[in-house]
């Protein structure tokens, strides 16, 4: 049997069109348009790819973007002013460093200087320890993804589930992880000290991988049924000099066993920039109309 393909595009698409409602009625009840500036320090070819996509969108949705593209040498002292100009800049309501940061940045100082109100990363003290308690805040854009995902391959109730998140960074498997866990999933967290992987994989009726690794998660490691969540978007040398994109599941072998399953492309990636977008109407509803 072959799995459903989840296909984010098209659901990222429903979910733009939503963020694209809302700032539309946003602009017409106080003249604010939301606006998200995006801070791109050095060149990473693939770093330049999804700035130039979010650019667009954003400006399809209706928002004003922003784009700020440092050369790699910055200093962490510059990088935090333009932070501080854009926490101080009344036209731009959502503000998104693009990680990894060059190594003589120290991402958490950096971090910490965004204004947790205009943090539509999710990556703040503040808005990661609402997320820890339950008490709303800006969620993280790729882990709202995979919920939305997981839910329309079981439907809106995933209590009682089996979940299972490899990978445990602050962008993406933290976050997920909590996520589940609010949704009254069974979760369990993997990372890289986790005995047995394939055998937790085995058991979990949604799998989560936000790892970074090309096609580690096997076949014969899924459970037979399982919704299958691939974060991971690592870029593979082809043959003839060309490269393409992979998943941190290998797709061919896991649609023959998984319920249903996201590709990589088309997945979780259009679905990150459109909950982008959702969060940074989100911010400026808030900024505009404080305590509404
Ligand atoms: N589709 C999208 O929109 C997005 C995709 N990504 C992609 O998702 C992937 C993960 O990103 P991110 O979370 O930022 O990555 P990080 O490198 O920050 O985290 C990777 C995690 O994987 C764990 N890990 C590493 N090796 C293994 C292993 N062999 N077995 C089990 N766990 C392992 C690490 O464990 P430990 O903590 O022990 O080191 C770590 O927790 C990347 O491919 C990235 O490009 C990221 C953001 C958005
Ligand atoms: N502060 C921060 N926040 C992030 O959310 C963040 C980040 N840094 N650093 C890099 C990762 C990666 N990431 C992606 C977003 C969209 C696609 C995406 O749109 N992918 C498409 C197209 C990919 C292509 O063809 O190039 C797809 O998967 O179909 C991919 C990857 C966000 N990240």
């Amino acid at each position: 049997m072959s799995a459903t393909i989840i296909d984010g595009k098209a659901i990222a698409e429903t979910v733009r069109g939503e963020a694209a409602d809302r700032a539309a009625a946003l602009e017409a009840a106080t003249g604010v348009k939301p606006g998200l500036a995006v801070v791109l320090v050095g060149n990473d070819p693939a770093s330049e790819v999804y700035v130039r996509n979010k650019a667009r969108l954003t400006v399809a949705a209706g928002m004003a973007s922003f784009e700020h593209k440092l050369r790699a040498n910055t200093s962490e002292a510059d990088l935090i002013a333009l932070v501080e100009r854009l926490n101080a800049d009344p036209l731009v309501h959502g503000i998104l460093v693009q990680m990894p940061l060059p190594g003589h940045i120290d991402s958490d100082r950096v971090v910490l200087a965004i204004d947790p109100a205009k943090d539509v990363d999710g990556l703040t003290p503040a808005n990661a320890g609402r997320l820890v308690l339950g008490r709303g805040g800006l969620v993280p854009c790729t882990p709202q993804g995979c919920i939305i995902l997981a839910k329309h391959a079981l439907g809106p109730d995933l209590a009682g589930k089996e979940a299972l998140v490899i990978g445990r960074s602050i962008l993406v498997g933290k976050p997920v992880a909590l996520l589940l866990q609010a949704e009254s999933c069974t979760v369990t967290m993997a990372h890289s000290k986790t005995h047995d992987l394939a055998g937790h994989c085995r058991r979990a009726d949604i799998l989560v991988a936000a790892v970074g690794r090309p096609e580690m998660v096997k076949g014969d490691w899924i459970k037979p049924g399982a919704v299958v969540i691939d974060v991971g978007i690592n870029r593979i040398a082809q043959e003839g000099g060309k490269t393409r994109l992979v998943g941190d599941v290998a797709y061919e072998e896991a649609r023959e066993v998984a319920g249903a399953i996201t590709p990589v492309p088309g997945g979780v990636g259009p679905m990150t920039i459109a909950c982008l977008l959702q969060n940074t109407v989100t911010a400026a509803e808030a900024q505009v109309r404080p305590g509404a």
